[in-house]
């Protein structure tokens, strides 16, 4: 599909990689065609709801550091996944799955004075299935107005089900000094820095140290700055989410990250995983839904 005939979205190139840049009169944003990946979304008078890399490369087969990275078959390294996941991978060094490295078709657009809703598509293909073998149509949909919702849709178009984990890798603006993120109160989360064992948050969450933990819930989540009169608030169907925010020593190692960057964002990342694996029998769809406004 080309731009042709639209009135507030174009496609433009970012180095190697074709980009849907829209313009509209409540919002603007940019979507990259590579991994349905919505980079930048700022709503008109406001600050990008979204946190972009200023190092964020624009290359085949690797993800721009920064806006909504789509995570799937499975999140993180293969192995961490259930056996019904690791065992499918036949090529398991990708973190985060396939996904977020293959370019995705325009499958609809429409647009309106209120909004503009469109659907990038992705289905298996050769380089998938040297990866995971399955047959498969992957939906991302976007419904972009003051504030950003986007569905995440798994099809099993295939013979036999399939098993596989998610996640939508919200980068955040936030400032971590000022700023506390409320939702994970009373609630169980697995440590990725300490054994991955299972721990019960009390409190409101400030990032002072290195943090990577999977909550087992939901949300809502609010991004709350005691500088700020709005908040960012973050609201997902997703039974999972992962608070991540690299602090020092591995800001200098991640890529397109500049060291001091873990200053200035944070992810909640809308999940399913762990045990909260989906599988999807033969014309089954699963989807995942998330929204983030500035309230
Ligand atoms: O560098 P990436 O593969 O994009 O992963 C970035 C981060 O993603 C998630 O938040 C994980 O919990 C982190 O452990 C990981 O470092």
């Amino acid at each position: 599909m080309s731009d042709k005939g639209l009135v507030f979205c174009k496609i433009i190139f970012h180095d190697e990689l074709p980009c849907l840049q829209i313009e509209h009169p409540k919002f603007q944003a940019l979507i990259c065609l590579q991994g349905a990946q919505l980079l930048s979304f700022v709503p008109t008078g406001k600050q990008n709801l979204l946190w972009l890399s200023p190092l964020a490369e624009y290359k085949t087969e690797q993800s721009p550091r920064g806006g909504i990275p789509i995570c799937w078959p499975w999140f993180g390294n293969a192995e961490k996944n259930p056996p019904e996941i690791f065992d499918a991978v036949t090529n398991p060094e990708q973190a985060h799955g396939f996904a977020r490295n293959q370019l995705f078709d325009i499958d609809e657009v429409n647009e309106t004075a209120h909004k503009v809703q469109l659907s990038l598509m992705l289905s298996d293909n050769s380089a998938t299935r040297e990866i995971w073998p399955h047959a498969f149509e992957l939906k991302a949909s976007f419904t972009l107005s003051d504030h950003i919702e986007m569905t995440l849709s798994t099809k099993n178009i295939g013979n036999i089900p399939f098993s596989f984990t998610e996640a939508l890798h919200s980068y955040l603006p936030a400032n971590i000094k000022t700023t506390q993120i409320t939702g994970a109160e009373q609630q169980t989360y697995v440590d990725a820095l300490d054994k991955w064992v299972n721990k019960l948050e009390l409190n409101r969450i400030g990032i002072q140290k290195e943090v990577d933990r999977i909550v087992r819930h939901g949300g809502p989540y609010r991004i709350i700055d005691s500088d700020k009169k709005e908040h960012l608030l973050i609201e997902s169907d997703g039974k999972d989410s992962i608070i991540w925010n690299p602090w020092i020593d591995k800001s200098k190692r991640l890529s397109q990250f500049p060291d001091h960057a873990y200053q200035s964002m944070l992810c909640i990342e809308s999940a399913n995983i762990l045990d909260n694996v989906v599988t999807l029998a033969p014309g089954q769809t699963h989807s995942l839904d998330l929204s983030i406004k500035s309230v």
